[in-house]
């Protein structure tokens, strides 16, 4: 069973999964899954945490219980209706995340701590993930590249897999032998827009279901020319990112910048869509040895209609499509892949790609916890 909640922390997505194989005979059937929200009270302490709200060390001992707690109910749920797990790979919920730079390793803290999960799941479970590919001078991230080289490469056609969740990330698989396998968090993907959507609509809207709001709008180009120019996106690869620059105070600034342009609520979503099309196709075209024959989206943001129209319209003629359509479960795939690192690290097999986090080796990916002593939720 593999757990996340990602940046948009919206909820834990559960994926049950039947693992056969090892590496290149690997083969992944989705059982069942499921996205559980989160309370909103420990929702919005994540968000103001992610934010910068400073808390005590007791606090934050407090916080990843609780994280751990409501993974673990999601485990007992899923498992209500489905047959139980072997074993457990939870990512956790990413709190801060530190690139590293040139003298300074990475640093990126998720909560929700495995062993508390295997103490009241009594499955084993493997967490924290991140810090061995950190350890050998790696991001830590994008680390599911990994499973979308096994899963998704095509012997004749050079292959982009875009993840468009709060944060967007790409995975280039070049077809089968030929140049390295690359990856990189291309910059914003929900985050900035479900902030917007949740200003203009006084907190009663979430998220803008299928980008039906921004479809209405028109985007304001030359801001988004300006945005693009920042570093982050000028940045070569190896690269990573997350809330802490594309999150709260990144959004004040648009607020501000997009002032004197005097634009209706639909323009602002219109181009703030945009910057995610825009930065995805910039990043293409910046960093890869080519353009790829096929573009295959995941993540939530691969519903929003308007944003795969925009997408498709930047790349046209190159097929913009799902993952779900070769059989990968869009909605799935990150949960996904923490079930199969969790199992490779039981196998004692590395999970990170150094072409994509820049690590100086392969490593082993995640802490196992055994169960000690089991109490197991009712
Ligand atoms: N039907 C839809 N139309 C438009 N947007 C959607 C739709 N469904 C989901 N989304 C967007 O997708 C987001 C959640 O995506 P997802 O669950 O992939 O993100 P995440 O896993 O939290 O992020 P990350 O991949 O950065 O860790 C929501 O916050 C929302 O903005
Ligand atoms: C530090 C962190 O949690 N990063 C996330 C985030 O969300 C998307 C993108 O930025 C990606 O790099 C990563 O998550 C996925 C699961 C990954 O590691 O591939």
């Amino acid at each position: 069973m593999g757990l996340i909640s990602g940046t948009s922390v919206d909820g834990i997505d559960v994926a049950l999964v039947e693992i056969t194989g090892c590496q290149r005979d690997l083969t992944v059937e989705f059982v069942t899954g499921a996205t559980y929200p989160y309370p909103s009270e420990l929702r919005s302490q994540i968000l103001q945490v992610c934010s910068g709200t400073p808390l005590s060390l007791a606090e934050l001992a407090q916080l990843d219980d609780a994280i751990a707690r409501t993974f673990a109910q999601a485990v007992m749920t899923l498992q209500q209706s489905s047959q139980p797990a072997d074993l457990i790979g939870s990512h956790g919920q990413t709190v801060f995340h530190r690139p590293p730079q040139s003298t300074q390793l990475g640093y990126s803290l998720q909560l929700g701590r495995g062993e508390l999960i295997a103490h009241l799941t009594g499955i084993t479970t493997v967490s924290n993930f991140r810090v061995g590919d950190i350890a050998a001078g790696g991001h830590g991230a994008p680390l599911v590249p990994i499973l979308d080289a096994y899963l998704l490469r095509h012997p004749q056609y050079h292959r982009c897999i875009q993840n468009i969740g709060g944060i967007g990330n790409v995975t280039y698989l070049p077809k089968l032998n030929s140049t390295p396998i690359l990856g990189w968090d291309t910059g914003p993907g929900n985050t900035l827009l479900d902030l917007a959507v949740q200003y203009f609509s006084q907190g009663t809207q979430s998220y803008d279901k299928d980008g039906a709001w921004a479809a209405t709008g028109t985007p304001c180009l030359p801001l988004v020319e300006q945005w693009l120019q920042q570093d982050f996106f000028q940045q070569p690869p190896p690269k990573s990112t997350g809330r802490e620059l594309f999150g709260w105070d990144y959004w004040q600034r648009c607020l501000t910048e997009l002032e004197p342009y005097k634009l209706s609520a639909a323009d602002v979503l219109a181009t703030l869509t945009e910057l995610t099309a825009a930065s995805i196709y910039h990043s293409y075209c910046q960093f890869l040895p080519q353009l790829p024959d096929e573009i295959l989206l995941c993540g939530g943001g691969s519903h929003n209609r308007y944003l795969k129209y925009r997408l498709q319209t930047l790349f046209n003629p190159i097929p913009v499509f799902s993952t779900s359509e070769l059989g990968l479960n869009a909605d799935f795939k990150e949960a996904i892949t923490f079930a199969v690192l969790a199992y490779w690290r039981w196998l004692g097999i590395p999970g990170n790609l150094p072409s994509v986090t820049g690590a100086v080796s392969e490593v082993l990916l995640g802490e196992i916890h055994t169960v000690f002593t089991p109490n197991v939720i009712p």
